[in-house]
């Protein structure tokens, strides 16, 4: 019988870096130290987010307070009021936040530029306001890549999607919107779980080269900007475990899903993709 070839070698697959969930306390003790000379900021976009915000701004507190012998992981938590009818303003600020009020309403991006400009840190995390069951570990994850590693340019997240408590049945908009189009378009994103999550951390210096898009475009656009400019090698995936929000009535969802792929579509065009 006839050996049969050898295998080629098969270089390794290009794409995102990929982080397990972070522990706790070693961990944080561990990125804390390895964070020395830089500033973090937490950016939390927030329209009538009165009832959730509050809580997401209060779990961030051991992480800003660190201890005699770790310094703090993060230096500060900005919550942009974007234009908001209810108490979001007040509630975050009670909460210890430092908040950012709009003008007028900015949309999802408008409002995270809005907290990029008034922020300090050096690297950026970013976080929905919605979140429930916020654990603070899930700072501490979307750090890890940027701390540790050089060459990141943007953190994602790869979670559980719940749906009214439901799991694998939220990202509506992720799943019937982004994905398609982006495995028709720009086929290597794909191997990012959550395209559209809030949940990011980037340089600042990414950030204000690339700029931040308009409304619930924001996440997608800067995910294709990233891996336009720096390659699938400047994305990291940090496994989060689960995430709970509150999930918006399906006609809420149609104009988010609308300007996403108006962005994934003009992004495309731009770049000569031609459709998968
Ligand atoms: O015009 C807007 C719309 C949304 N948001 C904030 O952006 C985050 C994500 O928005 P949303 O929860 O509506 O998105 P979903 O997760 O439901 O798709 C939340 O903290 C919102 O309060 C904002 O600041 N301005
Ligand atoms: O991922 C999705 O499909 C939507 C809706 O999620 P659910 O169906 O309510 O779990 O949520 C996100 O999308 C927005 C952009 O359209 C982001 O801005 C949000 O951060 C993200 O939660």
């Amino acid at each position: 019988m006839t050996a049969l070839p050898e295998r080629p070698e098969v270089a390794p697959e290009p794409g995102p870096r990929r982080y397990p969930p972070p522990r706790h306390p070693l961990e944080l003790e561990r990125l804390a130290l390895a964070k020395v000379g830089r500033r973090v900021s937490v950016v939390v976009p927030a329209r009538d987010e009165a009832p959730t915000v509050g809580q997401v701004v209060r779990a961030l507190e051991g992480l800003r307070r660190g201890s005699r012998s770790v310094p703090a992981l993060v230096d500060e938590v900005l919550v942009v009021d974007d234009g908001s009818q209810d108490a979001t303003a007040q509630v975050a600020e009670e909460a210890g936040a430092q908040v950012v009020r709009s003008p007028r309403p900015q949309g999802k991006g408008g409002a995270m530029r809005l907290g990029v400009a008034a922020s300090s840190g050096d690297l950026c995390v970013f976080l929905d306001a919605d979140l429930r069951e916020f654990d603070p570990l899930i700072v501490a994850g979307l750090l890890r890549p940027l701390l540790e590693d050089r060459g990141v340019w943007l953190v994602k997240p790869r979670y559980d999607r719940t749906l009214g408590g439901r799991s694998g049945e939220g990202g509506r908009v992720t799943e019937l919107t982004a994905k398609p189009l982006l495995a028709l378009l720009f086929p290597e994103l794909l191997a990012v779980d959550q395209p559209l999550a809030g949940e990011t951390a980037a340089p600042r210096a990414v950030l204000e080269t690339l700029g931040l898009a308009e409304g619930y475009a924001v996440e997608v656009a800067l995910l294709i900007d990233v891996a336009s400019r720096a390659g699938l090698e400047a994305l990291a995936e940090v496994d989060l475990g689960r995430r709970v929000h509150r999930n918006r009535p399906l006609a809420e969802l149609r104009p988010q899903a609308e300007e996403v792929a108006r962005t994934i579509l003009q992004r495309a065009a731009l770049a000569g993709r031609p459709l998968g």
